[in-house]
């Protein structure tokens, strides 16, 4: 090989690895930039993050995190527009086509969360009942997760349910039982129809949903804003 040829690939390896992001907890490789995440949309656009409002006009978005309204007590993101990868918003349409048969609609908390965010959670709480290991990385970061509750379409107004968004206690568990009775009614009802179109609740928050089959999305860093 001839030395110049050696010495332009030694600096484009470099290049490469000075663009790189490094990250604390988990094997950079595994997390996907705008890039990689373009790259594999060409390949399958069921992996693209859509804007939900678009699908779901009717959805009512509450995004804490795009506010100072949330644990961190900061505004996590910089736009207030939830997305999520294509067949889970899809599914969330059919779910919200049933609940308005019943009067009833979506409000939705927050869904894609950069990986870079969920560090950010874990390192001021720790605790993952509440906050996903950024060693594994959250269902939100594959875009595959979807924070929310239930509310009256006449009204506007949100169900009576166990707690708030992120309340990081006992009661928020989705089988607690030491309930008003509407409390568990409307939890349940909300359960139920997400797991008919492939949802499912995780134990210790009644609020957030994983759907079947995240396991065949990468986990991706990428700001809302730049989608
Ligand atoms: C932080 C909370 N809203 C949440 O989404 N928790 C789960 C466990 C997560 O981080 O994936
Ligand atoms: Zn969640």
């Amino acid at each position: 090989m001839n030395h110049r040829y050696l010495i332009l690939l030694i600096f484009v390896a470099c290049a490469l690895r000075v663009n790189a992001q490094h990250y604390k907890y988990i094997d950079s490789t595994k997390i996907y930039g705008i890039a990689r995440y373009k790259l594999q949309v060409k390949a399958n656009p069921d992996k693209q993050l859509v804007e939900i409002k678009k699908y779901i006009p009717e959805i009512i978005l509450d995004l804490r995190y795009a506010t100072t309204n949330n644990f961190m007590h900061r505004r996590m993101y910089t736009r207030a527009k939830a997305y999520a990868r294509l067949p889970v918003v899809k599914a969330l349409q059919q779910v919200e086509a049933e609940l308005k048969m019943q009067g009833l609609g979506i409000k939705i908390y927050d869904a894609y969360r950069p990986y870079s965010v969920t560090v950010n959670f874990y390192e001021m709480a720790p605790d993952t009942n509440f906050v996903a290991d950024p060693r594994k990385g959250s269902k939100h970061n594959r875009g595959c997760a979807i924070d929310l509750s239930l509310i009256n379409i006449k009204t506007g107004k949100e169900l009576d349910m166990p707690t708030g968004f992120d309340s990081f206690s006992r009661k928020a568990g989705a089988n607690y039982m030491d309930l008003p009775p509407q409390q568990i009614a409307n939890r349940e009802l909300l359960k139920t129809i997400m797991a008919k179109y492939g949802f499912r609740v995780i134990s210790t928050e009644w609020w957030h949903y994983d759907f079947t089959g995240w396991e065949k999305y990468e986990l991706l860093d990428i700001p809302v804003q730049a989608l």
